[in-house]
């Protein structure tokens, strides 16, 4: 088995890069010996640059060429930002392993100002994250929402041209790529919280393939899958199957894990949240439950009416 070379299928984005780089090398530190290398392939949702996420599909975008590779045996496993990991896989196909997270919080990025409540009225925020744009307006109804998409990297070359004040872009990103310095201000959760799966990496394979499942163990961080998982469980449970304004963000203290979730309108003029706390093993129930209180609250209207402005996935 040790002469079979894994094949990583990866997007070639910097930071999508830096994630499988990090994989494989985990994996050969691992396991001595072991041959990886890098299968990098272009998809969707790098292409498509000048339109929301939330208007063309959503953000399965990104993974399906991946998943297409592994399914027709051009590829063995592909590592995910876990915020961008749809709710359901393809038949053969799912999520074995979840590494330890980085920084979940995110980032207020700006040339001229150190934190959201510095910045003048009307200022332009730039952001095409639907859950980031409820928060923010929610805390500043001035300010002015614009789209802002395309690699970190990108982003921050549209602030420096000066297109926008300030950015918001995930904390993770950032300092993985050694941009940490860029980070005005990490925002707490209470001023933003997280996407689901937010500063997660994670690996899919094919199910049937029981070596490399094996092998994927030594890299499984077991306390952020919980989290992880508290966080999708509450994500189905609401149907927020492509870009919508859902936070959900789980942290373990001691073996119990503490779940918090929110539902907004896009504008911030409505936002619903709640939180859950219990033991870890009960983590999918907490998520569950979460997301039917939020539901409860009026969540069910803020999604339906989310939803009547997107295409089906
Ligand atoms: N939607 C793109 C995306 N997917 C994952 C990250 C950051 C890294 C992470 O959350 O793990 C980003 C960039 C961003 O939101 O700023």
């Amino acid at each position: 088995m040790l002469n079979k070379i894994f094949r990583i299928a990866t997007r070639q984005s910097p930071l999508a890069l830096w994630q499988a780089q990090y994989v494989q090398q985990r994996l050969m530190a691992a396991h001595p010996g072991l041959q990886v290398e890098l299968v990098p392939m272009v998809t969707k949702g790098d292409v498509i640059l000048d339109t929301p996420l939330a208007k063309v599909g959503g953000k399965g975008l990104f993974v399906k060429e991946l998943e297409q590779a592994m399914l027709e045996n051009r590829a063995d496993l592909a590592v995910h930002s876990m915020k961008d990991v749809p709710v359901n896989f393809p038949e053969g196909l799912g999520l074995v392993t979840i590494c330890e997270r980085e920084d979940p919080r995110d980032a207020f990025v700006s040339n001229h100002y150190n934190a959201i409540d510095e910045l003048p009225q009307g200022a332009v925020v730039g952001t095409s994250s639907l859950r980031r744009q409820c928060q923010l307006s929610a805390r500043r109804p001035d300010l002015v929402i614009r789209s802002l998409r395309g690699n970190v990297g990108t982003r921050l070359g549209k602030l420096d041209a000066g297109e926008y004040d300030a950015i918001i872009l995930a904390a993770a990103g950032l300092k993985r790529l050694g941009l940490e310095d860029r980070i005005r201000q990490a925002l707490p959760a209470e001023l933003s919280l997280p996407a689901v799966g937010q500063g997660a990496v994670g690996i899919e394979c094919r199910l049937d393939d029981s070596a490399l499942i094996t092998l994927l163990q030594a890299l499984n961080h077991s306390e952020t899958a919980v989290c992880v998982r508290a966080e999708r469980a509450m994500n189905t449970r609401l149907e927020g199957g492509c870009q919508v304004p859902i936070g959900s963000f789980a942290v373990l203290e001691d073996d119990q894990l503490w779940l918090r979730g929110l539902v907004g309108a896009p504008d911030g003029s409505q936002m619903v949240t709640g939180e859950r706390r219990g033991p870890r093993e009960q983590a999918e129930q907490m998520g569950i439950s979460l997301a039917e209180e939020l539901l409860n609250k009026g969540a069910r209207e803020i999604l339906h009416e989310v939803y009547q402005g997107q295409p089906p996935v």
